[in-house]
């Protein structure tokens, strides 16, 4: 597959700006073992024009009409902060934090999720998203969608209504959209990510 770099929100930026942003995600073959491909954002992060552009890229899911109404964006630990906590400062709504197991103080709300080897879990602090209130889930990477389908199931177990799921890239055969199937998922760019996992 070839990168797929006209998708929804990027493509108001024009394909050159989107194909400038793609190569700002480095593919570290190998990493962290083979068949892995590593999609290192960090150089896109450092890129204070790009990271604008991918949150404003977001940003426009949510508006206008027919776009997503939220009241809260959600990121998931750790590089779904890096990108949803801006994002919620440009909706002007809070962000909450998705954290891997042992980082927040109790009570917490515990969804156990399975890796490739072993498991997972992530947790949300009791209490802090109001019942019914509208989220945003927000991450940089889907791949084979556990992380994705744990933490909608963490948002809605305390009360939340998961409205979309918004992804930066999405590899694409690893199964993670399909894992989704009945949700909203957006997803910037699409990169071939068969052979990883
Ligand atoms: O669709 P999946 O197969 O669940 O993979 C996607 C998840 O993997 C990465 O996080 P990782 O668990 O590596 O944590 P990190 O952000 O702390 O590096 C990525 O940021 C997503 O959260
Ligand atoms: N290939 C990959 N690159 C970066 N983050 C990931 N999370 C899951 N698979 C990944």
């Amino acid at each position: 597959m070839t990168d797929d770099i006209s998708l929804v929100a990027l493509s108001g930026l024009g394909p050159e700006r989107a194909t400038e942003i793609r190569s700002l995600i480095r593919d570290v073959p190998g990493y962290p073992h083979e068949p892995i491909v590593f999609r290192d954002i960090t150089p896109l992060l450092a890129d204070g024009a790009a990271l604008a552009d991918v949150v404003e890229a977001f940003a426009r899911l949510c508006e206008g009409d027919g776009g997503h109404q939220v009241d809260v964006v959600a990121g998931m630990e750790a590089r779904g902060f890096l990108l949803g906590a801006p994002l919620a400062t440009r909706l002007g709504v809070g962000f909450l934090p998705l954290r891997k197991a042992g980082k927040l103080p109790p009570p917490v709300e515990r969804v156990d999720y399975e890796l490739e080897y072993g498991t997972a879990a992530i947790e949300l602090r009791t209490g802090t998203l109001r019942p019914g209130a509208r989220v945003l889930l927000v991450d940089d990477v889907l791949a084979t969608g556990g992380t994705a389908v744990a933490a909608a199931e963490l948002v809605e177990r305390c009360g939340g209504e998961v409205v979309s799921l918004a992804f930066l890239m999405e590899l694409g055969g690893l199964g993670g959209r399909e894992r989704l199937a009945g949700r909203t998922v957006e997803t910037l760019l699409r990169v071939d990510g068969a052979g990883e996992s």
